[in-house]
């Protein structure tokens, strides 16, 4: 914090303190956060863009009577996935978690497509 009492002091926290702040620090709060948000965004972007898979995949399995789970793939995308975050340096443990989800939402929307809810039998009595 800056609190000027001289001239020569108002001069250094107006314009020297600023100069060697940003030096040490040069992103404030606000510019990290936007960039954290615009990585949010395209996460958000990137995950739309496996779940559109979904349906695709969804069609050709129901047309072939492959089941929607497949355990060999499963482990193959999370091995995967695992050996791309230890060469970034990020753990993998939470990152097979992550991709866990992820997968499970596929499933999920694959059973959707196969099965979507205007044509599936009612279970109400
Ligand atoms: C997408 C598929 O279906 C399921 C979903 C997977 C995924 O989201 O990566 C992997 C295996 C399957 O359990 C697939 O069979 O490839």
């Amino acid at each position: 914090m800056c609190l000027p009492r001289t001239e020569i002091q108002t001069n250094y926290c107006q314009h020297v303190y600023p100069f060697f702040r940003r030096l040490y620090f040069p992103m404030t709060i606000e510019e990290i956060r936007a960039e954290i948000t615009q990585i949010d965004e395209e996460i958000i972007h990137l995950i739309a863009r496996r779940q559109s898979l979904a349906g695709k995949i969804a069609a050709i399995k129901k047309e072939s009577g492959i089941p929607v789970h497949d355990n060999q793939r499963k482990n193959d995308v999370l091995d995967y996935v695992m050996k791309l975050a230890k060469a970034e340096h990020v753990d993998p443990v939470p990152i097979r978690g992550i991709f866990e989800t992820l997968i499970s939402m596929n499933e999920k929307a694959q059973r959707a497509a196969m099965d979507p809810p205007a044509t599936r039998k009612s279970t109400r009595k």
